[in-house]
């Protein structure tokens, strides 16, 4: 699907203070909107995504799949911050044509959310009948219900949370310091900090599988090596597939977003402004997820009025709501058939 570029009319604002001048939200759209205007589903991506969610989720989005760009109209933005096409730390400053690499501002899941509000509006896209997201995608998903209440008519959310956890942000640290330790990182050229990504993706690895996945799939056959293990390859392997596309400093932007991830901040708490919601809820956690558990997706159903809970068991850890295709299927089949009888 082509690209398109939105420039926001005015200056963002930003929540912990400056703006950004002239922020551009990349985007792309599958179907058509309908005469009713009532058939949109807006998917927003997790960490080091993209707005091609047909490509990274095939198994949900696209011909035959449950969002059929044959009945809906599907939206997926580049976040800013990012490093595909969105304002980010290697965009250019229009004044100087310098980017801004480690000087980026601090982004919060706010300012993610504002920029793509202005990207609705500019779509006069009045409702949404479907906002869905997993993990940072998730959060963003959760900010924008609690901000704007009355245009969701339903919101998805897997395994995600309303305040990003001290384990969270620990595990996005240490992912940070090993770039950090990579003297590249401080020349700001946009490859800059390649190997401190790459050790911070074998990192963060280990936050998104799980202790079984790991073992079903990375266990030697042999018990003869004393080196050169299959698991050592596959951490090397995974930190080399995202340096390649990725780069560090949206890597550290975008991690710090989520470390600011706090629904309740200014509102009273989490349980208060999870209170707002009006849309139709479904929260889906995943067993075997380690970096946000399942206790948090059940704070979320609790708190948001009449939402739904439902829980995957799944191998694979926290990215399983990239993979369980089937089963995040069969619950969104559940929740909406329920949502049309109402
Ligand atoms: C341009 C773009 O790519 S756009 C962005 C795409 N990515 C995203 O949107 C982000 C979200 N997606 C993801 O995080 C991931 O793609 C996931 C979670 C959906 C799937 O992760 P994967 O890496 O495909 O799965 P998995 O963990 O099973 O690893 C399989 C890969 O590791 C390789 N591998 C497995 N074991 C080993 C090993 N011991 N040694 C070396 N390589 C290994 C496989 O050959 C395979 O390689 P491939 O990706 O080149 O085919
Ligand atoms: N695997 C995800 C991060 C976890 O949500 C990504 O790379 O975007």
């Amino acid at each position: 699907m082509p690209t398109h570029q939105f420039q926001l009319p005015q200056p963002l604002l930003l929540e912990n203070g400056g703006q950004l001048a002239q922020p551009e939200v990349v985007y792309q759209t599958w179907g058509e909107l309908n005469a009713a205007r009532d058939n949109v589903v807006w998917v927003c991506h997790a960490l080091t995504a993209n707005a091609d969610v047909a490509d990274w989720w095939p198994g949900l989005i696209g011909p035959g799949r449950y969002f059929d760009p044959a009945d809906w109209f599907i939206v997926c933005a580049n976040v800013l911050g990012s490093c595909y096409g969105s304002t980010g730390p290697l965009t250019p400053d229009a004044g100087t044509g310098r980017a801004a690499y480690q000087e980026f501002p601090l982004l919060t899941i706010r300012d993610l959310v504002a920029a793509h509000e202005a990207l609705r509006e500019e779509l006069g896209l009045a409702r949404v009948h479907t906002l869905i997201g997993g993990s940072l995608g998730g959060q963003q998903a959760l900010e924008w219900a609690v901000q704007q209440p009355e245009v969701f008519e339903n919101l998805v959310l897997l395994a995600s949370n309303a305040r990003h956890s001290a384990w969270g942000i620990a595990f996005n640290e240490a992912q940070r310091l090993a770039i950090f330790a990579d003297v590249t990182y401080q020349q700001n050229t946009p490859a800059g900090g390649a190997a401190g990504l790459r050790a911070a993706r074998a990192v963060a690895l280990l936050s998104y599988r799980s202790y079984q996945a790991y073992g079903r799939t990375q266990t030697e056959p042999t018990d003869a090596l004393l080196t050169d293990f299959r698991a050592a390859a596959y951490q090397r392997y995974q930190g080399d597939k995202l340096a390649a596309r990725f780069d560090a400093y949206s890597y550290v932007a975008l991690t710090r977003t989520m470390d600011s991830h706090h629904v309740g901040r200014g509102r009273g708490g989490v349980a208060a402004a999870l209170g707002r919601v009006r849309a139709r809820t479904l929260v889906i956690g995943i067993t075997s997820d380690g970096l946000f558990p399942v206790a948090e997706q059940q704070l979320l159903a609790r708190h948001i009025p009449g939402a739904m809970y439902a829980e995957m068991d799944s191998p694979y850890g926290h990215d399983g709501f990239l993979l369980e295709d089937a089963q995040i299927t069969h619950f969104l089949e559940r929740f909406h058939s329920l949502t049309y009888v109402h």
